[in-house]
């Protein structure tokens, strides 16, 4: 009798009529992703063209709305009725706390003012020498695999990103790329693998039940060591930025009080003491590490499996990277604002396969959408970013890989591009992340031509919080 409302108003959308108690329309999804080790990405598509750019399902006794129309996207994105995170996001607190990425209403109002000078331009500027740093061994690494047979980059990736998300935001080197089997590396995995089990079934999401499971366990010694490496290093940056700040001289200072090392962590510890606690920092800080390292980690690997398969895509980038940096030497901030091809390579790149491809808002207050539908108090809205990209009526030849549709002016609506998101609780490191992705794609791409293991190679993508590809993206390497 409560929901009746919600209920009529939801029941007026499209979807699945196949209800389970408990599972709601997720028994799909659950033997999708059980049995048939599907793609759940496959099964969107297919709701998607069975049920238009707005449709819902039930995911236990929650209605979750689907968009994946400009029009309506835009009204979600800009309605303070759904400006707070879906109540799935709350599966990651664990973690990451009431950091920036989860918090709500003034709270994240606040976080987000405090935060934002951290990822000012000469802030960021400074981090490109950290980025060449650990394209270097990078580079190292690929040489040994140059000439020989194709290989998952998945791994070379992900840990090149975890060692530049730990240095500038945490100010340590983890050493991941040279030291492999970090702990924090794996409990990373851990800790995505948990969120998604978790996110399938609906039953896991009570604490008290996840913590009877073996799921529960290997969370809570995840989270353990993940937050545990966070304070440690809070505690060692305190005693480093107090004698950094006592020793250097105010007129060379920086924006955040640091002569030379400013690092993310630098700025908030600065924030201490005005309503900042260590809790606080800690919190922060493992969100950055969460959302700047997957995110990014993928958007790489699917930019050079694009790249092997568009030979002539790659050779513009070549020449622009000779022609802008040269045959050697670091790549700098204004080689990364000349390197104008590359950004729209990696626009194109993010729209086909946008690193983060849903993201859901918890709804307040009942609204109407721009489609002629109201969505109820209690409802979940989740814009489909991906097939959003997808659209024709935004993007023409929707599937074909074009990276010169950015340079003709891209989406034909405002809110039909949304790799970041957009308005107000778009992407903080949405710079920081382009300016990193440029700088190892050019000098990958410099060093070496990118081959696909066959002509025919087609991925086949899944979501684990982010987009991916089952069993990985293979390439061979030619040194050039
Ligand atoms: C290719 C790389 C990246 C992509 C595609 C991406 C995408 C996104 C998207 C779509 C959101 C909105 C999430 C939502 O509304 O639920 C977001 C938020 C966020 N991202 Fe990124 N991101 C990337 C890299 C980064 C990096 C490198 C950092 C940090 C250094 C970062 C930090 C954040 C934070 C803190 C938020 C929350 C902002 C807020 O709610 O105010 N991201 N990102």
């Amino acid at each position: 009798l409560r929901n009746r409302r919600r209920n009529a108003l939801i029941a007026k959308l499209p979807g699945p009529w196949l209800f389970v108690p408990l599972a709601g329309n997720m028994l799909e999804l659950i033997v999708q992703v059980i049995w048939l080790k599907g793609d759940l990405v496959e099964l969107g598509t297919k709701n998607v063209r069975k049920y238009g750019p707005i449709f819902r399902l039930w995911s236990g006794h929650q209605p979750v709305v689907l968009i994946s129309g400009p029009e309506d996207a835009e009204v979600v994105l800009t309605h303070p009725a759904v400006a707070d995170k879906g109540q799935n996001y709350k599966l990651l607190s664990s973690w990451l706390g009431d950091g920036i990425l989860l918090a709500g209403g003034a709270k994240w109002h606040s976080r987000r003012k405090m935060l934002s000078p951290a990822f000012s331009v000469r802030v960021l500027e400074q981090f490109v020498a950290l980025f060449n740093k650990h394209c270097a061994i990078l580079e190292d690494k690929m040489l040994a695999l140059a000439g020989g047979p194709p290989f998952d980059i998945t791994p070379f990736m992900s840990l090149f990103a975890l060692d530049v998300i730990s240095e500038t935001s945490m100010g340590v080197q983890i050493h991941a790329q040279t030291q492999e089997d970090s702990e924090y590396v794996r409990a990373v995995k851990t800790a995505c693998r948990c969120f998604l089990v978790r996110q399938v079934f609906p039953w896991l999401r009570s604490d008290t039940l996840l913590a009877l499971t073996a799921t529960g366990k290997s969370l809570s010694e995840a989270t353990g060591v993940l937050r545990g490496m966070t304070t440690k290093v809070i505690d060692q940056r305190t005693s480093e930025v107090a004698s950094s700040v006592s020793s250097s001289q105010p007129e060379e200072e920086d924006d955040i009080g640091l002569k030379q090392r400013a690092v993310l962590l630098d700025h908030m510890l600065t924030l201490r003491g005005r309503g900042i606690t260590d809790e606080d920092i800690t919190d922060e800080v493992s969100t950055f590490m969460f959302a700047g390292h997957d995110t990014t980690m993928t958007a790489l690997c699917f930019t050079l499996h694009l790249l092997s398969l568009h030979r002539g895509v790659q050779e513009r980038v070549f020449q622009e990277v000779r022609d802008v940096v040269g045959d050697s030497g670091p790549v700098t901030a204004q080689h990364l604002n000349d390197l104008k091809y590359l950004e729209c390579v990696i626009k194109e790149v993010l729209r086909l396969y946008p690193s983060v491809p849903v993201i859901v808002r918890d709804c307040k207050q009942e609204f109407d959408l721009p489609s002629g539908y109201t969505i109820p108090v209690g409802s979940q809205v989740g814009i489909d970013i991906f097939h959003l990209h997808r659209n024709p009526a935004v993007f023409p030849r929707p599937l074909e890989f074009d990276p010169d549709r950015f340079l003709e002016g891209g989406p034909a609506h405002r809110f039909g591009y949304l790799p970041f998101s957009a308005s107000q609780r778009n992407c903080i490191g949405q710079r920081f992340a382009m300016m990193e992705m440029k700088t190892v794609l050019a000098r990958l791409v410099r060093s070496f031509r990118i081959l696909p293991p066959s002509d025919d190679y087609r991925l086949q993508l899944k979501i684990e919080i982010v987009l991916g590809a089952q069993g990985g993206y293979l390439v061979a390497l030619e040194r050039r």
